[in-house]
C-alpha cells in the first residue's frame, strides 16, 4: 500500500483546535481576544464562561458571561459540566464543556479566555490544547492597567497583582507567550500563534489529498506544452 494511501481515509471533517488564552488579570487577554475574534469571527468559536461574579456595568448575560448564583454554578460542577472550573478571587469561574466540544466536533478552533489554574486543568485534560500565556512588559504596567480600567476597588486589584505575581510562575507550563506591550503587535503574534497551528500535519492532510490529485484542464495544457518541446528538440 502506497505511503499516502491513509490519506483518502480522512473523516469528512476534521476535528477543530482548542486554542487557551490566560495569564495575569489585567494583562489584556479580553482586548486581544476581541481583536483576534474581529479578524476570525467565521473559523473561531469564542466559549463564554459562566460565573458568580456580578456584572460590571455594561455587561451583558449570554454575551461577556453566563451570571449566575453560587448554587447553579455548583449545581453544574456536581453533574460535571465544566472542562475546567476555578476559583479567583472570591468567585467561581467556568467553562461550559458540552459548547467546546460540539464546536470542536463541528470542525471549528475554539477559544478560551482563562485564568492559570483553569489553564492548567484544561492542559491536563485536554493535551492537544494549544496554551498560550500572556504577559505585560511590567507588573508596574499590569498594576496602571488596572487602574486605569477602574473595575475593581483599589483592594481588589492589589489581591488580583498579588494572584499575578504566583500566576507569572506557571509560565513554563504554556508552549507559547505573548508580550502584551504594543497592542497591534501582541494581537499580531497571537495570530501567527493560530496561523502556524492551522499548518500543523493532522490539519493538512486534505490539503496532501489534494495535492496528488490531477486536474485534467492543466494535463491537457501540459501534454500541448510536452509536444511543443519535443518538436522543437528534434
Ligand atoms: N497593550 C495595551 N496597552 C495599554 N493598555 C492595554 C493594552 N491591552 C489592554 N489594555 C487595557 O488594559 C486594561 C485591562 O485589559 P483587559 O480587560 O483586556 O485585561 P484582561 O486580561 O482581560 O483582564 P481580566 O483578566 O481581569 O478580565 C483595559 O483597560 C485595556 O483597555
Ligand atoms: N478558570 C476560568 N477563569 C476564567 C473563566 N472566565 C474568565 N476567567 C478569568 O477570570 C479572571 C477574572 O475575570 P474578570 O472578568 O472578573 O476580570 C480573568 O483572569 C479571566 O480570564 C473561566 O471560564 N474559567
Amino acid at each position: 500500500m502506497p505511503w499516502f494511501a491513509g490519506l483518502f481515509e480522512v473523516s469528512a471533517v476534521a476535528r477543530g483546535t482548542l486554542f487557551v488564552m490566560t495569564g495575569a488579570s489585567g494583562v489584556g487577554k479580553g482586548t486581544i481576544r476581541a481583536q483576534v475574534m474581529g479578524y476570525l469571527h467565521k473559523s473561531l468559536h469564542y466559549s463564554i464562561s459562566m460565573t458568580t461574579r456580578a456584572p460590571r456595568p455594561g455587561e451583558k448575560h449570554g454575551q461577556d458571561y453566563y451570571f449566575v448564583s453560587k448554587e447553579e454554578f455548583e449545581a453544574r460542577i456536581a453533574r460535571n459540566g465544566f472542562l475546567e472550573h476555578a476559583e479567583f478571587v472570591g468567585n467561581y469561574y467556568g467553562t461550559p464543556r458540552e459548547p467546546v466540544e460540539e464546536a470542536l466536533d463541528r470542525g471549528l478552533d475554539v477559544l478560551l479566555e482563562i485564568e492559570v489554574q483553569g489553564a492548567l486543568q484544561v492542559a491536563e485534560r485536554a493535551p492537544d490544547a494549544v496554551m498560550i500565556f500572556i504577559v505585560p512588559p511590567s507588573l508596574s504596567e499590569l498594576k496602571h492597567r488596572l487602574l486605569l480600567r477602574g473595575t475593581e476597588s483599589l483592594e481588589k486589584i492589589e489581591k488580583r497583582l498579588a494572584q499575578a505575581r504566583r500566576e507569572m510562575e506557571a509560565a513554563h507550563n504554556f508552549h507559547y507567550v505573548v508580550v502584551n506591550d504594543e497592542l497591534g503587535s501582541a494581537v499580531n503574534d497571537f495570530m501567527a500563534v493560530i496561523r502556524a497551528e492551522r499548518l500543523r500535519y493532522p490539519r493538512m492532510r486534505e490539503a496532501i489529498a489534494q495535492a496528488l490529485t490531477h486536474d485534467p484542464e492543466i494535463d491537457a495544457e501540459n501534454a500541448v506544452l510536452e509536444e511543443t518541446i519535443r518538436k522543437a528538440g528534434s
